[in-house]
Parts: C-alpha cells; sequence; structure tokens
C-alpha cells in the first residue's frame, strides 16, 4: 500500500476510540469557549448600537459578562480534556512500542542503529501529542464554531454569510493545504535529520575512547557541525513557509473583514441597519481564532505525520522469529542441529551450509573455529533468535519452532560475547528479574570467581553499577557467567566467555563449570585452547 501523509494519521485517530467521552467534551467545551470569547465583541457592538439608538441593552450587557467569565473556565476545560486524552495515548504507544520492540528483539534491534531508535522513543511518540492534543478537537471546534457564526450572519443576510464562509475556508483550509503540501517534504526531512543527528551522536559518544586514539575527534566534530548546520538550515527553510502562511492569514482577514463591513454598508437598501454592518464586521473580525489555530498545525501536522509514520513502521514490522505462546515444554535430553543452512535475514550468504551437530546431555561441547566462521551464529539459533534457513534445530527431539519460547529461555542459559549491565547494583545485576536469594546470588558470584571481587568494595553487593563503579571487561564477562550460573538452565551456551580473563580466573570458571556439567550441558565457543580443554568433544568448522 502506498505511504501517504494522511494514512498513519488516521490509523492514529483509530486509537482516540475509547476515549470519545473526553473528546467529546473538549469539543464541546472549546466550542463553546471560543463562541463566548467571539460574543464579548459581538454582544458589546451590539448593545453600544442598542444604546445608541436610545434602546435599552441590559440583556446583552449582562451576555458580555457572561461570555467573559464564561471564557476561561471554558477554555480550561477543553484543554483538560485535550491533554488528558493525549497523555493517556502518549502512553498507550509508548507501550505498544516496548511491546514491539521485545518482539522484535534480538534479531530485528541488531541491525538498527539505537540513536534513531531513541529518538523514536522519545522524539517521535512526544511529537504525537500535537496531534492528539492540538489538532482533532481543534477540526472539529472550528468546523462547528464556524458553522455558528455563519448561521449567525446568516440572520442579518445570506449573501454575508456566505461572504465569511468562503473566507473561513480559504483562512482554515486552502491556505494550510497549500502550506502543507510545501511543507510536507522539508517536514519529513527535518525528522529524519534529528534523528540521524541523535544516532551519530549516540556513537561518538560510544567510540569515544577509539575516536580519540585515531585522532577523529576533529573530524566528527566537524561533521557533527556540518549535520547541525544542515538541521538549522532546514529548520530555517520550515519557518519560512511558516512566516508565507502567517502573512497570507492575515491579508485574508483584513480582506474578509473590510469586505464584510463595504457589502453589508452596500445592503443598507435591502434593510441592512447601520447597527446591523457593525455587528456582523464586529463579528467576522472576531471570529477567525479558531480557524488560524487549524491553519497554524499545517506545518506542523507535516513532522507528526513523519514521526507517526516512523512509530507506526516500528509497530507494523514483522519479527525474525515469531514468539511461540502454548508450544511443548520438554525436559532437557539433547540437543541438535540437523542439515541445517543459515543465512541473516540481510545477509546474502549463506553463514552456515548443510551442518550437523549433536549435544548429547552432560558433555562439554567445545566449538573452535576462524573468526566470522558462524560459531556465534550456531549459539543463537540453540537459543532461536533466529531460525534455520533450511534444515532443523530441535531440543529433546522436538523441532525448536514447537517449544513454547519461556520454557526455552528457562531451559537454557545463554552468555553472550559483550555483557550488557543495567545502571543497578551488583546484586540486581546477577539476579537480572530472577526470584532468588542472597546466598543464591553469591553462590552464582563464587562459581563465577567474582565474589571475591565484590567483597573488596565498600557496599558489596549492593554497590550500584554506572554511577561512579565501572567494571574491568573481565569483571563484566564474570558477571555475566554468574547471572548464567544463577539462572541454572539446563543447557549453557557460552559465546567467548573467557576472552577477557586471565588465567587464574579462567581456571576458577572452568572447574565450576566443569563441576556443573555432572548435569549439565555446555556448549562453549571459543578461540583459546586452554578454555576448550574442558571440553569432552571440540568441533572445528
Ligand atoms: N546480525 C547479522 N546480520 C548479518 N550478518 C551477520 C549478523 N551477525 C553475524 N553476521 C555475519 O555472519 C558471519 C558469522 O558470524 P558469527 O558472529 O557467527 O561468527 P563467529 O565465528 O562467532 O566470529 P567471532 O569469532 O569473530 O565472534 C560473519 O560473517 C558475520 O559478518
Amino acid at each position: 500500500m502506498k505511504k501517504t501523509k494522511i494514512n498513519p494519521l488516521l490509523r492514529l485517530l483509530k486509537l482516540v476510540k475509547p476515549l470519545w467521552p473526553a473528546m467529546l467534551a473538549a469539543i464541546f467545551l472549546g466550542t463553546a469557549g471560543h463562541l463566548a470569547a467571539s460574543f464579548v465583541t459581538i454582544s458589546a457592538v451590539m448593545a453600544a448600537g442598542k444604546l445608541f439608538a436610545g434602546q435599552a441593552a441590559t440583556s446583552l450587557l449582562i451576555l458580555v459578562l457572561i461570555c467573559g467569565l464564561a471564557r476561561g473556565p471554558l477554555h480550561y476545560g477543553e484543554h483538560y480534556f485535550n491533554h488528558l486524552i493525549a497523555f493517556k495515548l502518549l502512553a498507550l504507544l509508548r507501550v505498544k512500542l516496548f511491546h514491539a520492540l521485545r518482539r522484535l528483539s534480538p534479531a530485528k534491534l541488531e541491525g538498527k542503529n539505537k540513536g534513531e531508535l531513541l529518538a523514536l522513543i522519545t522524539g517521535d511518540i512526544e511529537l504525537l501529542e500535537i496531534f492528539y492534543a492540538h489538532t482533532i478537537s481543534p477540526v472539529a471546534i472550528a468546523s462547528l464554531y464556524t458553522l455558528c457564526m455563519v448561521y449567525f450572519i446568516g440572520h442579518y443576510s445570506w449573501l454575508l454569510a456566505f461572504w465569511a464562509l468562503a473566507f473561513y475556508l480559504i483562512v482554515g483550509l486552502v491556505i494550510p493545504a497549500v502550506n502543507a503540501r510545501l511543507t510536507s517534504l522539508p517536514g519529513q526531512a527535518i525528522r529524519e535529520k534529528i534523528s540521524r543527528l541523535s544516532g551519530f551522536v549516540l556513537d561518538s559518544i560510544k567510540g569515544s575512547e577509539e575516536i580519540r586514539q585515531f585522532g577523529q575527534g576533529q573530524k566528527r566534530l566537524e561533521n557533527l557541525q556540518k549535520a547541525d548546520q544542515e538541521l538549522t538550515k532546514a529548520q530555517q527553510r520550515l519557518a519560512a513557509l511558516g512566516n508565507w502562511q502567517q502573512a497570507a492569514t492575515t491579508l485574508a482577514i483584513q480582506i474578509a473583514s473590510a469586505g464584510m463591513l463595504v457589502l453589508s454598508l452596500l445592503l443598507r437598501k435591502h434593510g441592512m441597519t447601520l447597527a446591523g454592518s457593525l455587528t456582523v464586521t464586529a463579528t467576522m473580525m472576531s471570529s477567525f481564532g479558531p480557524v488560524v489555530a487549524l491553519s497554524a498545525l499545517s506545518t506542523s501536522l507535516a513532522q507528526t505525520a513523519a514521526s507517526a509514520q516512523r512509530v507506526l513502521d516500528i509497530l507494523d514490522e514483522e519479527p525474525v522469529v515469531s514468539e511461540n505462546e502454548s508450544g511443548e515444554e520438554p525436559t532437557f535430553s539433547q540437543a541438535d542441529l540437523q542439515k541445517v543452512t543459515f543465512t541473516y535475514p540481510d545477509g546474502d550468504q549463506p553463514v552456515l551450509k548443510d551442518f550437523s551437530l549433536h549435544i548429547p546431555k552432560g558433555k562439554i561441547i567445545g566449538i573452535h573455529a576462524p573468526s566470522g566462521s558462524g560459531k556465534s551464529t550456531i549459539l543463537k539459533l540453540l537459543a532461536r533468535f533466529y531460525d534455520a534457513s533450511e534444515g532443523q534445530v530441535s531440543i529433546s527431539n522436538t523441532d525448536i519452532k514447537k517449544i513454547k519460547t519461556s520454557a526455552l529461555r528457562q531451559l537454557e542459559s545463554y552468555v553472550p560475547q559483550d555483557t550488557w549491565l543495567a545502571s543497578e547494583t551488583i546484586e540486581a545485576n546477577i539476579k537480572l528479574g530472577q526470584a532468588a536469594t542472597r546466598a543464591e546470588v553469591i553462590q552464582a558470584a563464587k562459581k563465577a570467581s567474582l565474589h571475591d571481587f565484590i567483597l573488596t568494595l565498600t557496599e558489596g553487593y549492593d554497590t550500584k553499577l554506572g554511577e561512579g563503579q565501572q567494571l574491568s571487561a573481565g569483571q563484566k564477562q564474570r558477571l555475566g557467567i554468574a547471572r548464567a550460573f544463577l539462572h541454572d538452565g539446563d543447557l549453557f551456551l557460552l559465546d567467548e566467555i573467557t576472552a577477557n580473563l586471565d588465567a587464574l580466573n579462567e581456571g576458577i570458571i572452568l572447574k565450576a563449570l566443569k563441576e556443573e556439567s555432572q548435569d549439565k550441558t555446555i556448549v562453549i565457543v571459543s578461540h583459546r585452547l586452554s578454555t576448550l580443554a574442558i571440553a569432552d568433544q571440540i568441533i572445528t568448522l
């Protein structure tokens, strides 16, 4: 389906359905508020007309007072309901987005620019507030309010009512439509530039050591400045288009008001009074507020639509592996790769071709092969981060696709090459959400040769990571291994877990693994022959 600008906004509109009472309240209060604001002026002009003619104008003056007093609370109510809807829906969209990211992880997130994802979760979602709080009800309010005003002017003359309607349409629809056309592409380009810039900044922060080492700091700074200048220029161009729209809108309002005065004076022969002329002219002059609010939207709407499209693209993206929620829950007896061929979704060459491997229970299988030959890929297939393109991966003679995903995660302890640390305490990092006692955490840390190091920290297991307390690569790796020991799956999938360890720590961990292997099965990928010495069988690719 062709992606037009309107599609994403229509899809966002559907989410408002459960909140329609709040939306109706916002529309009602907003229309009443604008009418109250206009009728302060209109009633005052009508009252002045009456007083000039020597007639009583008490009821009109009371109306001026009521409208003046009501304007504030009505305006407040409109904004209250609009923001209630907007923030509820933004929260809902954030949750949906996190669900989508969880569904897509890890395979689909591996290739994504993390800075762009961050910009999506923060900036793009935030921008949708404009749509929910400042677009939907203002459109309805402007339509209702305009009808009321046309009807009111129609009481004096239907010709004048048509004149007014024509200018409401010009200001509220024609000028914004032209502007939307002009700003659509620049708006999208700005959102893309912002997210690319976020990605660049995040990459630069993450790679600061290498960037310094290779003397690339100045060059990156220049690139950053260049990207920043381009963004500023694009924003200035968009602002200039917005200025054009403002000028056109102001001109249209002046023509409408002056024309209303002239036309109504010309109609004096047809029974239009001077007081009537002044009233319709005051009505025209004071009634553009809601349509002007609409016209101001067209510039931001282009950016909002682009943001909506990016959010919806993530929500629509299909995961590489679909979660199995009701499959089998076998107890572990063996694992097998049978004639497996596998190509990464965005790769063009198979990483594994017709590859078979039998992993019997209670054994340690070592995998030793050159870099890039597919060792980690074997573990990822066994963890079902990806499905084999051909052949079958099975656990306990059950096709891995037929196994309930949560049961598979329970059955396996996967330790990736890089250990991710949360900004939490050491204990929370070892547990990573698993229910365990302090004693169990300590036992896991001991097996991973991490306990003695933790005891040297003043706050021990309660030391918060990230804030001042950094871990060395080897300590991080041992923490990752402690997690796996605590998780206590039947099948350990260990990817280069000793790459950053000294011989002493390596020895302690391997000893612990050897002891575990009496009732566990271990697949260990390593370049180090010293690590693979504990293996019962070594596979070379
Ligand atoms: N997400 C991915 N998308 C596309 N190609 C990938 C992806 N991950 C890995 N590859 C490619 O697959 C091949 C095998 O990668 P893998 O990580 O399994 O190798 P490895 O043997 O574990 O290497 P190393 O010892 O260097 O860790 C490499 O050529 C790599 O470029």
